[in-house]
């Protein structure tokens, strides 16, 4: 419970619309139990003229509202007298159902409010997490606090909150006109209720517990559907069509036998409430029967009795169920508080406003790094100077560590030991913000938003660029004039629900991307590997005279010979073992000069 003491910020927040919304939820209780009272009174005056009905006298108890009414209508003929009871009942009903839609209004819609804000401080803070949290969550655990999580406390701070302040001003003000009409009446008409209650918790907790596990197995049951369409060409070339159908089967059976068991559960739950509310009822018709039986002035209160105990009897079976939202919305904002106080590793100092532009040399100075995840060592001693203005190749073995350069220099992680300095400054002394803004990346892994070609370009912009200077970007990737001839070319929606874009085609985007930025230090991680070779040497002449003399990394598994290269650098487990300018390598007759030979051998064989 005091993990939920995180969220009482929120009732401060919308205290105007909570404070609101609790006074109309007692006023609505208000209106509501005056009601069986002037209801009381007016089968006692109509008892009192049947044959043999008795005079009853008007009990000092009442309300000073009822009494004051009651003061006014017993002047009236009886005719009249029941007509102004009902249409006051009628009045006291509409009375009711408006202040419960205004408070409704109130703390539903502040729950609501308080849902939006809390999403976005999930994702706010995700944002500012780094690249070592994203590789060690799973990506449905993560989804599942920002909606599953977040909706179950909404589910506190608004039906829980409304339904327990109206059980507590019901059943107090219930108790304190039945407890003046009749102690011993009241008493044994309210027995069944606690046990009601408990009867509830318990058995909702059952119903939880057993709609858990079908959540889960729905899920099961959805990402092993959403698998087999994504892979299903792997699943048809490897004909494995029956072994997913019958792994889907068993998956779908277990979700269907546990599905039966909740359906049984909840058609035995909901019945056998109706019937211990209607034991309520029917104690209450039976006791006071007899009791009006003896003296017919009672029947009165049986008849005021009978209302108060079918208003109590659902909100006290609410009981059950709002303290199982209670319970769920705990649990869900521990999981919220863990993952909130989760700090960022990578601290970045505030942006001053005085950054200039990003330039110099950049220096890895004997730095080493652990990926903390996995223990690999990818990056060892790895010391390295580019000058201003290079450009430098870095060429391994798959697994060698050329990645993790770029991820250290664009800080998704820090070294373990040793600097990376631009320019003479550590990188951990810039902001994030301003080190980021000034490289561009093109990641080895393309990742295309589901949105326009556009847009998608232009992603990395803060101002909206002209659809020129996007147009040239994807000139200069090479991939120009196969978006004009998509159906809404530069328009077209890519990503699951748009245009299907091939492997070269998502590269070459990516790389407009990263070309539009055009900042003074660019990096491309292995990012030409699905591109033919004929686009590959015009993206490389493009990237010729438009890198000028900006700052360029090309990591990567081939040689380019077309580029004339500063640097090339050959990295083999995490250290650097060949270095030098293309002519000097070759001279070294290494791991580059067998990697050239064979290169050109298969190119003459071409
Ligand atoms: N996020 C990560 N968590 C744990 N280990 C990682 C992670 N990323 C890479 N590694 C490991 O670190 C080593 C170096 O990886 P890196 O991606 O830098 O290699 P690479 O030379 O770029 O390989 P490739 O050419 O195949 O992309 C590898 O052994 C890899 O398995």
């Amino acid at each position: 419970m005091k993990q939920l003491a995180a969220v009482n910020k929120y009732f401060w927040k919308y205290r105007y619309r909570f404070i609101t919304g609790i006074v109309f939820v007692v006023l609505s209780n208000y209106f509501a139990v005056l009601a069986p009272e002037i209801t009381g009174y007016v089968v006692n005056k109509v008892q009192e003229h049947l044959p043999g009905g008795k005079p009853v006298s008007v009990k000092e108890s009442y309300n000073g509202i009822v009494m004051f009414f009651i003061g006014w209508v017993q002047q009236m003929s009886f005719a009249t007298l029941v007509l102004v009871c009902s249409l006051t009942i009628l009045v006291l009903a509409l009375l009711r159902g408006l202040f419960m839609f205004i408070m409704r209004q109130t703390l539903i819609v502040m729950s609501r409010h308080v849902e939006y804000d809390m999403k976005n401080e999930v994702y706010a803070h995700y944002q500012q997490l780094d690249a070592g949290f994203f590789k060690t969550h799973r990506t449905g655990d993560m989804m599942n606090r920002i909606a599953e999580d977040v909706s179950r406390v909404r589910m506190y701070l608004g039906p829980a909150v409304m339904y327990f302040v109206n059980l507590v001003s019901l059943i107090g003000m219930c108790m304190v006109n039945m407890f003046s009409k009749d102690l011993q009446l009241s008493l044994i008409v309210l027995s069944p209720l606690p046990v009601l209650a408990v009867t509830i918790y318990f058995v909702n907790i059952t119903i939880h517990r057993k709609s858990e596990r079908v959540q889960s197995l729905l899920s099961d049951l959805t990402t092993n559907a959403q698998e087999s369409y994504s892979g299903i060409r792997v699943i048809k070339s490897f004909i494995q069509e029956t072994a997913m159908l019958r792994f889907f089967k068993n998956n779908s059976e277990d979700y269907r036998k546990n599905a039966v068991a909740l359906a049984k559960t909840e058609a035995i739950f909901f019945p056998s409430m109706t019937l211990l509310v209607g034991l309520s009822t029917l104690l209450t018709i039976f006791i006071g029967g007899k009791m009006a039986i003896d003296d017919p002035s009672k029947v009165g209160i049986i008849v005021e009795f009978v209302i108060y105990i079918n208003m109590l009897t659902w909100p006290v079976t609410a009981i059950g169920s709002v303290a199982s939202i209670i319970q769920r919305a705990a649990a869900s904002q521990k999981r919220l508080n863990e993952f909130l106080q989760t700090e960022a590793t990578i601290k970045s100092p505030a942006v001053t406003g005085n950054e200039s532009d990003l330039s110099g040399d950049i220096v890895f100075n004997d730095v080493s790094f652990t990926y903390t995840n996995t223990g690999i060592k990818a990056l060892q001693h790895f010391t390295l100077t580019i000058r201003e203005g290079e450009k430098v190749l870095i060429l391994g073995k798959t697994g060698s560590g050329k990645s993790t350069v770029a991820q250290l220099l664009l800080r998704f992680y820090d070294p373990e030991s040793g600097t990376i300095t631009i320019g003479g400054k550590d990188i951990r002394d810039l902001p994030l913000f301003y080190l980021r803004n000034n490289i561009s990346y093109v990641p080895q892994d393309v990742f295309l938003f589901s949105d326009t070609v556009s847009r998608n370009i232009a992603f990395g912009l803060v101002n909206e660029p002209t659809q020129d200077t996007i147009h040239t970007a994807a000139k200069n990737a090479a991939i120009h004039n196969e978006i004009e001839g998509l159906q809404n070319g530069y328009s077209a929606l890519v990503g699951e629900r748009g245009v299907t874009l091939s492997g070269g085609q998502k590269q070459r985007i990516s790389i407009a991307r990263g070309l539009i930025k055009n900042p003074d230090i660019l990096v491309f991680d292995d990012c030409l590997s699905a591109v033919d070779a004929k686009t590959e040497n015009q993206i490389i002449n493009n990237l010729y005279t438009l890198l000028g003399n900006k700052t360029a990394i090309l990591i990567t598994h081939r040689i380019f010979t077309v580029l004339n290269f500063d640097q090339v650098i050959v990295i083999e487990d995490g250290s650097i073992v060949e270095k030098g300018t293309h002519e000097e390598l070759l001279a070294l007759n290494g791991y580059y000069a067998e990697l050239y030979q064979l290169q050109t051998s298969q190119e003459t064989a071409v």
